[in-house]
């Protein structure tokens, strides 16, 4: 028997088949990424784990665990409305709902994911009182996601010798994004990801994952699978960070895999560099993330796919 059709869900989403081939257990190699202890920063050890993996595992992180659970708590509730009342009652506001890839929403190249896209500034003045528990927890949530993206953007600063100017401009902690997802139930997870691999555009990203699993990285050719591990939370390196590190790190190419028992939820925050800060390095020609954010935006409708750094590298003479 199949189950009813789940009236939140996106219309597309429920009308695929059921397909009962799984994905091949390679997926499941599982691994031990760098963990970092926030409290008593090793930036040795962050700057090597940026280097090597272009993922941690934080500890000691600080963001009470009530307050993420009230955070995904309230997402759920959120996106568990009826699609039409999600798409109706974000539409026009600061927090705006989408599904699949925005980009690409083609049957066969569709993500299976939906979620809220949360501007930090934006949040602060939002004045819809159906969002205020929403308002309230993301605010409280975006401090401490300001304070974690700032602490350890120091330490590898340090390591980088990035001068107190670049301190400034390379990192907005208070201006940045709060995406929180929930992945749907998925009947053909052989054909589709929760998230295709790519890249973030950020300078990190700070991701809040539930215990269901399916992160995965891209490592030495391989890829190895991200366990969620109860109280610590996973930072990955953006393409930012990449170009102002001048490629000493790595932008970690990233998957989510699709899910036919469990749904799963994350809460995803991105920091990005000040407005109009030019991210000066020898790989690449200057360029602001605005200028970056453009590209993408325009690859991606010329030819289905971002290109990313690649785009602003200056490519060598020989
Ligand atoms: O939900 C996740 O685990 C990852 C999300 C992600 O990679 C992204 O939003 O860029
Ligand atoms: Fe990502």
């Amino acid at each position: 028997m199949t189950s009813p059709p789940d009236h939140s869900y996106p219309p597309l989403f429920r009308q695929i088949q059921p397909n009962p081939i799984r994905r091949s257990s390679e997926d499941e190699i599982g691994v031990h990424i760098p963990v970092i202890d926030l409290e008593s920063l090793d930036d040795d050890a962050l700057a090597a784990a940026c280097r090597d993996w272009g993922l941690i595992r934080l500890e000691n992180h600080g963001i009470p665990s009530d307050l993420s659970m009230k955070l995904e708590n309230e997402t759920a509730r959120l996106l568990s409305l009826s699609f039409e009342e999600k798409e109706s009652r974000f539409h026009g506001s600061p927090v705006s709902y989408f599904w699949g890839t925005p980009a690409m929403r083609s049957l066969r190249s569709v993500n299976w994911v939906e979620g809220l896209h949360i501007p930090m500034d934006q949040l602060r003045s939002d004045v819809d009182s159906s969002f205020s528990a929403l308002r309230s927890l993301g605010a409280e949530y975006g401090e401490h996601m300001a304070r974690i993206a700032r602490k350890i953007f120091d330490a590898v600063a340090r390591d980088l010798k990035l001068d107190s100017s670049q301190l400034w401009s390379y990192l907005d902690e208070s201006h940045g994004i709060l995406r929180v997802y929930r992945y749907p139930l998925c009947p053909d997870v052989a054909n589709y990801f929760g998230m295709d691999a790519h890249t973030d555009s950020s300078v990190w990203s700070i991701l809040n994952q539930d215990s269901v699993g399916g992160l995965q990285i891209l490592h030495g050719n391989q890829w190895l699978h991200v366990p969620p591990v109860p109280g610590s939370i996973v930072v990955n390196v953006g393409d930012m960070l990449q170009a102002i590190s001048n490629d000493k790190y790595k932008s970690v190419q990233h998957r989510v895999l699709a899910n036919g028992d469990k749904e799963r939820m994350s809460l995803c925050y991105f920091a990005f560099p000040r407005e109009g800060g030019v991210v000066k390095s020898s790989n690449y020609r200057p360029f602001t993330y605005q200028d970056f954010n453009a590209q993408v935006q325009q690859d991606v409708k010329d030819f289905g796919f971002k290109v990313g750094l690649e785009r602003f590298r200056i490519k060598s003479q020989s």
